[in-house]
């Protein structure tokens, strides 16, 4: 039939918020991204900074992206790009994120992931020993 592309949807908007639970969940920083987005570029070169890795979904490159979006809004309360994950945790967008760094406020966040979750870069002074759990 060649038809489905039209209305036939991707995730339904459960499988969505399954979606987002799962990978926020699983990474300890998570970027909701556009790739054209200067907000988005923004956010991830605050946590480029401080050298935490994170994980970037980028909506408008994935086949649900629209939907993941109303997902989002829905789960945050804003429709906008970036939507930044810390620790299960929405903080917010990209000037959230410069503002908590700004107030040192971010790395703490950040710290709160489970060590195993944290892949911080080894050149940065004094933040080498995260102690694994058992
Ligand atoms: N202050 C917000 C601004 C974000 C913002 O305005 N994003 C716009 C694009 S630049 C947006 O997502 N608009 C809705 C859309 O693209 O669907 C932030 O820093 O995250
Ligand atoms: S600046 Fe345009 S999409 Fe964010």
């Amino acid at each position: 039939m060649g038809n489905f592309s039209s209305s036939a949807p991707g995730l339904s908007s459960s499988a969505c918020g399954q979606f987002v639970q799962d990978i926020v969940s699983s990474n300890c920083v998570v970027i909701f991204s556009k790739t054209t987005c200067p907000y988005c570029k923004m956010a991830k070169g605050v946590f480029n900074e401080i050298g935490a890795t994170y994980k970037v979904v980028e909506l408008d490159e994935h086949n649900d992206g629209r939907r993941l979006q109303e997902t989002l809004a829905e789960l945050t309360g804003a429709r906008t790009v970036p939507r930044v994950f810390i620790n299960g945790q929405c903080i917010g967008g990209g000037s959230d994120t410069k503002q908590l760094h700004q107030q040192g406020k971010l790395l703490p966040l950040i710290e709160q992931c489970r060590p195993c979750c944290l892949n911080m870069t080894p050149e940065g002074s004094g933040n080498s020993q995260n102690q694994p759990h058992q």
